[in-house]
């Protein structure tokens, strides 16, 4: 499902955040993603959808060869994938319905399909009720069960997270994580970058540790393994 094989990532100030990668993922896992700052945790994730091109080496997402994608097919991988952001991201000016709807209008879907599916992901996030509000008029965990909504909209075989819980108090991170976790348990793969030693070390998954552009290590129920 995700696969990188050799890859290495050089900023063009010269910076080598990765240095010859490989790596498996495969369907319906659950992985942390940890390791010190400016280990390239962030550049890792980036190369799988696409926010970031690979200096050299491959990279496969769904089966397809992400390393070798033209331009314009980069909105289609961005539908296989959802994406979750450490500050949501959402869009100020439109409410919550309307920032889980964009993604379906842009890729043209009707006005009832739209209504449904986004009910559905709202309801799925227990925010149904808040669908006219506005992000200033939630809380920060609710602004982020917003942004996974609107990542699980189209439906896709992928999450991916970087520090989805950074910005969130101990409890909401967790009530977040109970979410990824419910997510995970339906199907989807996730893929998580984290600084969340307490959550890594209570909820056991897949975790893979870079450091210094490497993996350093790769752990069936890991532990998060550092003091920060
Ligand atoms: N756009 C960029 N241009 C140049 N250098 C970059 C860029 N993005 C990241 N880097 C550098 O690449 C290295 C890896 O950064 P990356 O953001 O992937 O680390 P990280 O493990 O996610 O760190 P953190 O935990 O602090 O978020 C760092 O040395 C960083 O300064």
């Amino acid at each position: 499902m995700i696969e990188m094989q050799d890859v290495w990532k050089t900023y063009p100030n010269g910076v080598n955040a990765l240095t010859g990668i490989d790596i498996q993922i495969s369907k319906g896992e659950f992985v942390y993603v940890v390791g010190p700052s400016g280990a390239g945790k962030s550049t890792f994730i980036k190369l799988m959808y696409r926010e970031e091109k690979p200096t050299k080496g491959t990279i496969f997402v769904n089966g397809t060869n992400v390393s070798e994608l033209k331009n314009r097919y980069t909105p289609k991988l961005r539908r296989s994938l959802g994406v979750v952001f450490q500050d949501f991201k959402l869009l100020p000016r439109l409410t919550v319905y309307e920032n889980v709807a964009f993604a379906m209008e842009v890729i043209e879907k009707s006005k009832r399909e739209i209504k449904k599916r986004v009910m559905e992901v709202l309801d799925l996030v227990k925010l149904k009720h808040k669908a006219r509000f506005f992000p200033n008029e939630l809380s920060g965990g609710e602004q982020q069960r917003v942004a996974i909504a609107r990542a699980l909209v189209n439906s896709p075989g992928i999450l991916i997270a970087d520090e989805p819980t950074g910005n969130l108090d101990p409890e909401t991170s967790w009530e977040i994580m109970k979410l990824f976790d419910d997510i995970n348990y339906s199907g989807t793969t996730i893929v998580m970058a984290t600084h969340n030693r307490e959550i890594v070390n209570t909820m056991r998954k897949r975790v893979i540790a870079v450091e210094n552009g490497k993996i350093a290590r790769d752990q069936h129920r890991g532990e998060y393994g550092y003091e920060d």
